[in-house]
């Protein structure tokens, strides 16, 4: 089932706007080949050693008989529960591809200590880890790695028998793991990690849980002619069109699984959006949200809606100014990556760097080395703590008037984003604050766990336009948990990427509240206080 496109109201209008000159300027096929030159001068130079996601399909074949013999040997060795420690584009895809294919895979993700805790110390006799990292650099993926290694040597177990690393070629890890006798997997080094669903990066968490990845690949080869063609029907272009070509730009891309079999798309098409298109103080933002979300009901001028449907017979009835798309996974990862390309080309900016990402990072590795006191809240409400700029919560006493304010902040075409750095396995039902604040304030509202967002979203939120607030949750839970030859803990950690990347969002004029929270009953405080 290759992928289908509908839209109706200023979609539509923009497909039959843009596409017939996308046709024109050969842009399906020039992509198909390769050009480096559709994202101008200044992104020739990274295009040129990006574009390998486009033969992704070809090149990954081989990986899908080797990946089911390593499997093969895991079970035979009693070992049936796959971990993966990854971040962004190193974990999404491998969390849709197990999730749709309802097959168990433990994505770690995060540095909350409980969660990594709570992972690490689980049925160490039956796991297998997947570590990957393109970079081989990245702190969250070392410190899960590090977290494993111990906790086997501590059981008796030899890592080498364990781990299994997806990396690119020549990275630290890649060497390192070399080295300790670990499984290693390489990929091509010219698929940048966002567009790395089709390579070993999703395949071989997915494949040694069991996903049918030959399948998969069969369904993104399949959607390849379609999307490779300079036609008005190629379903990449009509969606790039739609994305990124109404008139006025609906700038937020609120994205609603509705009927789809796919399972938790919207949070790898956020990361594929955000990281790609956020940049220069432009972009689009993608939300993810539920079917009974306020932003459904009755859409701002600025809100284009994607509805992710089960088939194309769905399509012939697109409500008022929506979008909507069904397929097979991988003919809709295929085209999602084809679209977000031609999008960036469309908004004029170079969708394969992240230039963003990294402040927050250094922001987060200079708290780590200086160790400030922390900074004490403006107050305290129900056990939760508040703090952020002065001005702006001048006079507030509780939760909720903090909360208020920062709503009253949005300006008229912005949006909330709401940051929670805690354990996302023991705490899913913060999610609901989401919704809250999205009916409270009436604009679009991004939720994120950190770290993880910030592999995502995060890149928007700094680098796109300056019209988001932020409300950040942090925990002080007790319980923290050592890194083996690191200087600080994962509780040290996840603290200093939250307070890193307030501070860079501070310092790019966005408004931050932070609200801290030390147990549960501070968490159902602060639920109570947004209801
Ligand atoms: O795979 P890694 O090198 O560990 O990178 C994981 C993630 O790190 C950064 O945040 C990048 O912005 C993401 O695009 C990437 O997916």
């Amino acid at each position: 089932m290759t992928a289908t496109v509908g839209a109706r109201g200023p979609a539509a209008e923009a497909i039959a706007r843009h596409v017939p000159t996308l046709v024109e300027q050969l842009v399906a096929s020039r992509l198909t080949a390769g050009d480096p030159t559709l994202w101008g001068p200044a992104a020739e130079a990274e295009a040129s050693v990006r574009l390998g996601w486009i033969n992704a399909v070809g090149v990954s074949r081989p990986l899908v008989d080797e990946i089911r013999q390593l499997r093969e040997e895991l079970a035979a060795r009693g070992i049936t529960r796959i971990v993966l420690c990854g971040m962004g584009g190193s974990s999404l895809a491998p969390e849709v591809i197990t999730a749709t294919a309802g097959v168990p895979l433990v994505v770690l993700d995060a540095t909350d200590p409980h969660q990594v805790r709570g992972v690490v110390e689980k049925d160490l006799a039956s796991t297998a880890v997947v570590v990957s990292s393109k970079s081989g650099s990245t702190v969250e993926t070392d410190s899960q790695k590090r977290a494993f290694e111990a906790a086997f040597a501590a059981a008796g177990i030899d890592p080498a028998e364990r781990i299994i690393v997806v990396t690119d070629p020549g990275s630290p890890l890649e060497q390192a793991s070399r080295a300790a006798g670990y499984r290693v997997f390489t990929a091509d080094p010219t698929v940048g990690g966002r567009y790395s669903a089709l390579t070993a990066f999703g395949l071989v968490p997915s494949g040694l849980a069991g996903a049918d990845i030959a399948e998969l690949l069969d369904e993104a080869d399949a959607a390849l002619a379609p999307l490779s063609i300079d036609s008005p029907s190629n379903p990449g272009l009509q969606l790039a069109a739609a994305i990124a070509g109404t008139e006025p730009r609906r700038d937020k891309l609120v994205l609603v699984a509705d009927g789809t079999h796919v399972v938790g798309l919207g949070d790898w098409v956020e990361q594929l959006i955000a990281e790609s298109t956020g940049k220069d103080g432009t972009g689009i933002l993608p939300v993810v949200v539920g079917i009974d979300a306020p932003e459904l009901v009755s859409p701002a001028p600025d809100v284009q809606v994607v509805r992710l449907v089960a088939d194309a017979r769905a399509t012939e009835e697109v409500a008022e100014g929506e979008i909507e798309l069904s397929g097979s996974l991988g003919s809709l990862m295929m085209t999602w990556e084809y679209a977000t390309a031609i999008a960036g080309m469309m908004l004029g900016i170079n969708p394969f760097d992240q230039p963003d990402v990294e402040s927050a990072k250094v922001a987060a590795r200079g708290l780590l080395d200086a160790r400030p006191e922390p900074v004490a809240p403006l107050f305290v409400d129900g056990g939760v703590g508040v703090a952020g700029p002065q001005p702006l919560l001048e006079g507030a006493t509780t939760v909720s008037e903090a909360v208020d304010r920062l709503l009253a902040a949005v300006p008229a075409d912005g949006y909330v984003a709401v940051q929670a750095y805690l354990d996302r396995t023991a705490h899913p039902e913060l999610e609901a604050v989401r919704h809250r604040i999205a009916a409270a304030s009436g604009r679009p509202t991004t939720f994120g766990w950190g770290p993880r967002f910030l592999h995502s979203t995060g890149q928007y939120h700094k680098g796109g336009p300056a019209h988001g607030v932020f409300l950040q949750i942090v925990s002080t839970a007790e319980g923290d948990l050592e890194i083996a030859d690191r200087p600080f803990t994962f509780g040290q950690l996840i603290a200093a990427q939250a307070a890193g990347d307030a501070r860079v969002l501070a310092d790019h004029g966005r408004p931050v509240v932070t609200l801290t929270v030390a147990d549960a009953s501070a968490i159902a405080a602060l639920i109570t206080a947004l209801a």
